[in-house]
């Protein structure tokens, strides 16, 4: 029996596609809904934030856990990628909508990427246009292939010798156009890359000390790694590739339109079925994403602390400790991984679902319209090769860009907040440059503290006259490390002012006021490159004459010379194949060079032996004089040469003096003295 196909049919079928569809779509959505809760349920039973540290591994016991109730909403949301559905134990969850929220959810992310696209590809509008037109060349010509088939099967062999010389001419043609486009789309993806980690890097440069010193080295580096990886995939060329795509859907379903409009509608239905599973999918994809690059960040930082730390952890046998530690970050990190790759998993094989079941209802309508005798077969097979380049278009489109976009969203939520941020301290607007220093440097009734709650510097005056070598000393934590900061501008004052020759320095530039300052700090910082760089790095254009007096000068002459390679060793990273006490002559040449009115020392002798030390401090005592010196130093017998010795205990400014007059008044500086000596 040849089963008969009328419309009554064709209705029932496309019925029961729709409706396993929507069944489909309700068990997925259902799906998300169980495993976002489980995930979440399981979060607040661990009752403990995301991030963890080697010390909550140590001291388990001692890790403070915030209770429930101290714990407010606002701090649950904000260390939470399920942001609006968290519901705290004992309280009643909040119905909330949650079509409404995966709408604004989506909705926020697509004005994060839009606003990162507007900003970085307008400079590159021209080539993108052009990279979209040549891309969308290999679809034309498929349709063209589509269509030259059509024509074949229903006209005959009398089309087909022009037919194939058609598509043979058009070939070589069009994958010239694909290619260059795949070319201009390949340097626009890394250029685009490039311009946010260039903006990322700079504005990293110029965030204030406070931003930095609560930063996480292993997350700001997985900003450069993990979370750019996935922005530049999907900033430049899914980006075009997507673009294309949809221009393409557009295009095809117009000629599919002309082609059979009943057939081309229904082929609309199961993607409007499947929408709202896709939205939802999208969201949690999304969620699992951002959780994952947050673990890798904490990974990242798990291992940066296991390599700055290593001899410690050797030293103090803590291996298997440290080694719990990172296994628990890489267990996490597993589940984060699960779960996000998952996520994008799901997503893809709903698209493509979508696009098999959509296939089976063209196929199935478009044959019984043939059987009917309402459709040509060279007509059906034309329509098949446009809808497939639809369908693939779609898939493609669903399947790896939106995936990517997600991805790149989940990237930008991490930079962004960053790129956002802007440095506490800036110049004013009326900020002007500081003219060279000449008489003198007070503290006017100076208070500061690192946060609201507490004073680190209390109300301190004091006066440093140009040329004079004066040192700041006093126990550890006195706030000797403190005023460095607030000298270099690193922090404002929270009351009272620094004064330089009547400039107050927030009304001067920071780069006129630093120009100004050499600084030699406490932890030397040399690059990996010849110790000559290192030396001439404050100072470009200086000669060799100058960069080696000045490190005759920083008694550091003579060990360049015995090394093979004198002054064009390479020191290695961070310095690490010279000793502590050679970075930190070779640092202290490198401020002589760079010949400030001011020098500012903080701890610059605290990792010498006594007697480099000694020639080091009278080094410095012969820089009086010439630069005003500022040595912030916890050894005495730094400041014996000092003009004038400023002691500081707990934050205030208990003695000054020279060092005969302070040890007369046996107060702490003498106290000091005697226990050092
Ligand atoms: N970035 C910071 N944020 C918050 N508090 C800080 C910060 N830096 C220092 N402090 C606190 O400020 C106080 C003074 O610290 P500072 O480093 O100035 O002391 P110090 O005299 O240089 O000590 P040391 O001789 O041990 O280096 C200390 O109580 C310290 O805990």
């Amino acid at each position: 029996m040849i089963y008969e196909f009328n419309d009554t049919n064709i209705l029932i079928v496309s019925f029961l596609i729709i409706g396993s569809l929507a069944a489909g779509s309700w068990g997925v959505t259902q799906y998300i809904n169980r495993r976002k809760t489980a995930l979440l349920l399981n979060r607040i039973g661990q009752s403990q934030p995301v991030e963890t540290s080697l010390f909550q591994q140590l001291a388990p016991d001692r890790l403070v856990r915030p209770s429930p109730k101290v714990r407010t909403k606002q701090d649950s949301a904000d260390c939470s990628p399920w942001k609006n559905r968290v519901i705290l134990p004992g309280s009643k969850p909040k119905q909330q909508n949650s079509w409404r929220i995966t709408l604004d959810k989506l909705i926020s992310e697509t004005r994060l990427v839009v606003k990162y696209m507007r900003r970085y590809w307008t400079p590159y509008w021209a080539i993108s246009i052009l990279s979209v037109i040549c891309l969308m060349s290999s679809s034309v010509y498929q349709l063209f292939f589509s269509q030259m088939l059509g024509v074949i099967v229903d006209q005959g062999a009398t089309a087909m010798t022009s037919s194939v010389i058609k598509l043979a001419v058009g070939l070589p043609l069009f994958l010239g156009l694909v290619l260059l486009g795949e070319r201009l789309t390949a340097r626009l993806t890394s250029r685009i890359a490039n311009d946010i980690r260039y903006d990322l890097f700079s504005h990293l440069q110029v965030l204030s000390q406070d931003f930095h010193k609560d930063a996480k080295s292993g997350d700001l580096l997985a900003h450069f790694s993990t979370d750019m990886e996935k922005i530049e995939r999907a900033m430049g060329k899914e980006i075009i590739l997507g673009i294309s795509d949809l221009i393409l859907v557009v295009i095809i379903f117009g000629i599919m339109l002309g082609v059979n409009g009943v057939l081309a509608l229904l082929s609309l239905l199961p993607i409007v079925v499947m929408l709202p599973v896709i939205a939802r999918s999208v969201r949690y994809v999304s969620e699992t994403g951002l959780r994952k690059n947050q673990q890798k960040a904490l990974m990242m930082d798990a291992v940066q602390e296991g390599l700055r730390g290593q001899m410690m952890i050797a030293g103090y046998g803590l291996q298997s400790i440290f080694g719990g530690y990172f296994g628990g970050e890489l267990k996490k990190l597993e589940d984060a991984d699960t779960e996000g790759l998952f996520g994008i998993t799901l997503v893809q094989q709903i698209s493509l679902f979508s696009v098999y079941f959509l296939s089976v209802l063209v196929l199935g309508v478009g044959t019984s319209l043939v059987l009917s005798g309402r459709l040509t077969i060279g007509t059906l097979l034309a329509f098949w090769g446009f809808s497939r380049g639809m369908y693939d278009r779609l898939s493609w489109f669903l399947n790896i860009r939106l995936t990517r976009w997600i991805e790149a969203s989940v990237g930008l939520q991490r930079i962004d907040p960053i790129l956002q941020q802007q440095p506490t301290i800036v110049d004013g607007d009326e900020a002007y440059p500081l003219p060279p220093f000449q008489h003198q440097l007070c503290f006017e009734q100076l208070c500061f503290g690192y946060d609201r709650q507490q004073h680190q510097l209390q109300d301190l005056n004091l006066t440093i006259k140009a040329g004079q070598f004066v040192a700041f000393v006093g126990p550890s934590g006195a706030g000797k490390s403190t005023i460095f900061n607030l000298l270099m501008r690193f922090y404002d004052v929270s009351q009272g002012r620094i004064i330089i020759d009547g400039h107050d320095l927030r009304q001067v530039t920071q780069a006129s006021l630093r120009k100004q300052i050499g600084v030699v700090l406490q932890e030397t910082f040399l690059f990996n490159t010849t110790i000559m760089d290192n030396i001439c790095i404050v100072k470009p254009d200086a000669t060799e004459a100058e960069a080696i007096a000045a490190a005759q000068a920083a008694e550091v002459h003579d060990f360049i010379l015995s090394l093979p390679e004198g002054y064009q060793t390479v020191v290695g990273e961070g310095g690490g194949r010279l000793s502590g006490g050679q970075r930190q002559r070779i640092a202290i040449a490198r401020a002589l060079l760079y010949n400030p009115p001011i020098l500012l020392l903080d701890e610059p002798t605290s990792s010498l032996s006594p007697e480099m030390a000694n020639s080091i401090n009278q080094a410095i005592a012969a820089l009086g004089g010439q630069h005003t010196v500022i040595l912030i130093t916890h050894q005495l017998q730094g400041a014996v040469n000092a003009d004038q010795i400023f002691v500081l205990e707990q934050g205030q400014l208990v003695e000054q003096g020279t060092h005969p007059q302070l040890l007369a008044s046996q107060g702490l500086y003498y106290h000091l003295w005697n226990v050092q000596n």
